[in-house]
């Protein structure tokens, strides 16, 4: 599907990213990055070594020490021993790959709705505003937990394994985010179960496949802007050979080496909330390339939009107040100011008021 334009009251249809990939089209005005708000905006990034966690080392004191400095620091690591072999990741590759190999009518079959909260199917970020920039990518996005949000019609049939690879890798990837859920607490001292426990059951867990075609401009142009993600934590796969995420850590942006079987852990908004501002969820961003397509799947952990998350009270102390308010639906609260350029976690603070007035 072509991005859809609902600014003005008017709806059309500009050039999607395919179309324009396949064409060789330069990409136009809409897609330069003139100014960024969040981070610097040059695509050049220093190489300094990301935390590498060893999974299978999770009971061990000094791997939680590892993990509690690494989120509390660049909010991200690489991880390891995991125990999903290699040749299941490449897999997950192949089949995503095939269907963006697709011919455009095919993929259109999933299409998503063009409204904003409609974040299902294939496509990309509508758009609301005409200053806002575009990216260089289309995407599948699909709900996978709880079971019954699924939506059969929005999974591909075409490539006929692609069900049965999402669904195997969703039960793979949901107990490993358990795990990390838990050890992320045991490293702050508390009770394993405690983030888990804010969920109240009703977990929630969001796919995106995200390709990313050549860029004759990948020095003007991003794959995906500077960003935080909204849930809890993500687990991204990345292409194994194509390069291009980027994370800000200290002010400036640092490539993520791929390795092959590793996944690529980063903390998102609503786990800085939770641990009360110790952890961190980065910016981060894509580069493009004139060389090679690219492509990742993304996981994403996040609570029930009707459940409300809030700071673990045994974080909260008078050295350390409570920094955000409870939020339910953070999803919107963060696209919406997205939008609007502003930090959202600025726009969740939580502000004492004072008894005398
Ligand atoms: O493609 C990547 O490496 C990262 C994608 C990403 O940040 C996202 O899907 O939120
Ligand atoms: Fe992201």
């Amino acid at each position: 599907m072509a991005a859809t334009v609902v600014f003005a009251g008017k709806q059309s249809l500009p050039k999607s990213v395919q179309e324009m990939a396949i064409n060789g089209d330069e990409p136009p005005q809409e897609f330069i990055v003139k100014e960024s708000k969040f981070g610097p905006k040059e695509t050049s990034a220093i190489s300094i070594p990301i935390p590498i966690i060893d999974v299978r080392l999770l009971s061990s004191e000094d791997e939680l020490e590892k993990l509690r400095s690494a989120l509390s620091s660049g909010g991200c690591f690489q991880a390891v021993g995991h125990g999903i072999s290699s040749a299941f990741l490449d897999r997950v590759r192949e089949v995503g790959k095939r269907f963006f190999t697709l011919s455009m009518e095919e993929k259109e079959k999933y299409a998503r709705a063009p409204a904003v909260t409609d974040s299902e199917g294939y496509g990309n970020d509508v758009i609301v505003s005409e200053k806002q920039v575009r990216d260089w990518n289309y995407r599948l996005a699909l709900d996978v937990y709880p079971q019954h949000r699924r939506k059969p019609a929005l999974w591909p049939q075409n490539p006929s394994d692609f069900s049965e690879m999402l669904d195997e890798y969703s039960t793979k990837i949901k107990l490993l985010m358990d795990v990390l859920l838990k050890a992320m607490a045991k490293s702050l001292n508390l009770e394993e179960g405690c983030f888990l426990k804010q969920f109240a059951d009703r977990e929630m867990m969001h796919s995106r496949f995200n390709y990313y075609p050549r860029c004759s401009k990948p020095d003007l142009v991003l794959g995906v802007k500077p960003h935080t993600d909204s849930g809890t934590v993500t687990i991204l796969l990345q292409d194994r050979e194509v390069e291009g995420l980027q994370i800000l850590i200290d002010d400036k942006w640092v490539n993520v080496p791929t390795i092959p079987d590793a996944f690529v852990v980063n903390l998102g908004d609503q786990m800085q909330i939770m641990s009360n501002g110790i952890f961190k969820s980065p910016l981060h961003r894509v580069v493009t390339n004139t060389e090679k397509l690219r492509m990742s799947v993304a996981m994403f952990n996040l609570p029930d939009p009707e459940i409300e998350i809030g700071p673990v009270d045994n974080l909260i102390d008078e050295k350390r107040p409570r920094l955000y308010q409870n939020v339910k639906d953070y999803n919107v609260i963060h696209y919406k100011c997205y939008q609007e350029g502003i930090v959202p976690l600025e726009a969740i603070k939580f502000v004492q008021h004072s008894d005398q007035n």
